[in-house]
């Protein structure tokens, strides 16, 4: 890699409460980062019991829900429903219109439920598509290794080291790659041209770009440049974890409006109409409620 990325800025996410009894840490959709195309939001979030997202729309917008702890279940009101656990992934399109609910999944230790959540925007002309959900079970996702194995990347989406992920899961093209680097490791991780690129840490501590950041940071690069460097001082005591997220940016108004993402001010309001009138896209809410968010 020929040239590293400089930072940005670099903050700490501060825990807030969410949906029904949840928590959440937001690093993208804030006043300290916005208008980061094609990212809208991330949440790491922490259900605990009794806790949860109850029944919600999304309109214009994909969502991709990484579970890091425990187990979350999912039920729409297409009759789509199943479960995420520790390690997998799920891509939700939820294009013309979506309401589900997400909520713990049968807990065993009373453990919460720990994950990250982000919002991808949806190029304009698929903002009114059919929704659609995609699985990444854990066992599918390619690792790569590198620096005598003191790096361990989980190639989600992108690439990595000659490693390239399953599939296209979303239709905004995203890279999502989960590291884990041992004191003492170094990274050099290229990154496509021009894309918009942060990283979003969850334990230990790694310097970026020369720059020491703790846990719970969201790191956010400049688009010049090549890709990022990264290195954990052999003094550290514990590994690094962080995600490394990427998204080619799209040349489109974003007019949001909680869960409604769209183009226009006139489509938003149109997108709040036809979820409280159960049209264009909500018709399958009348009479619905989950049975999970109950
Ligand atoms: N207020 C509000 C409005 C609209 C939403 F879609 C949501 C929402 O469902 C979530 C927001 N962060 C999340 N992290 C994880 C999970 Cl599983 C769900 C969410 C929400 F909370
Ligand atoms: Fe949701």
């Amino acid at each position: 890699m020929s040239v590293a990325r400089t930072i940005v800025k670099a903050f700490k996410a501060i825990e807030k409460a969410e949906g029904a009894g949840a928590r959440v840490r937001r690093s993208v959709g804030t006043h300290q980062l916005q208008h980061f195309s094609p990212f809208l939001m991330l949440d790491h979030f922490t259900i605990g019991e009794g806790a949860g997202f109850p029944d919600h729309p999304h309109r214009g917008q994909e969502t991709i829900t990484y579970l890091l702890e425990g187990s979350v279940d999912h039920e729409d009101f297409a009759g789509n429903a199943g479960t995420i656990h520790a390690g997998d992934l799920q891509f939700m399109t939820a294009g013309r219109g979506i309401i589900h609910a997400e909520m713990p999944g049968k807990s065993v230790d009373g453990k919460p439920n720990v994950g990250l959540q982000l919002w991808v925007d949806l190029p304009k002309h698929l903002k009114f598509c059919e929704p659609r959900y995609r699985d990444l079970r854990a066992s599918e996702i390619p690792v790569a290794k590198t620096d005598g194995d003191k790096v361990e990347i989980k190639v989600i989406s992108g690439n990595s080291h000659g490693v390239d992920s399953v599939r296209d899961l979303a239709y905004t093209p995203v890279w999502i790659l989960d590291v884990t680097m041992k004191p003492g490791a170094k990274l050099a991780q290229p990154l496509p041209k021009g894309w918009n690129a942060f990283v979003y840490t969850l334990k230990g501590s790694a310097s970026f770009a020369g720059k020491r950041v703790e846990a719970f940071h969201n790191v956010v690069f400049a688009q010049e440049g090549d890709g990022i460097d990264v290195a954990v001082d052999e003094a550290e005591k514990e590994d690094a974890r962080f995600v490394i997220v990427a998204g080619q940016p799209l040349d489109q108004p974003v007019v949001q409006y909680g869960p409604f993402v769209l183009n226009t001010n006139e489509q938003v309001y149109q997108a709040m109409l036809d979820f409280q009138s159960n049209s264009n896209g909500f018709e399958r809410a009348k009479g619905w409620k989950s049975v999970i968010g109950k």
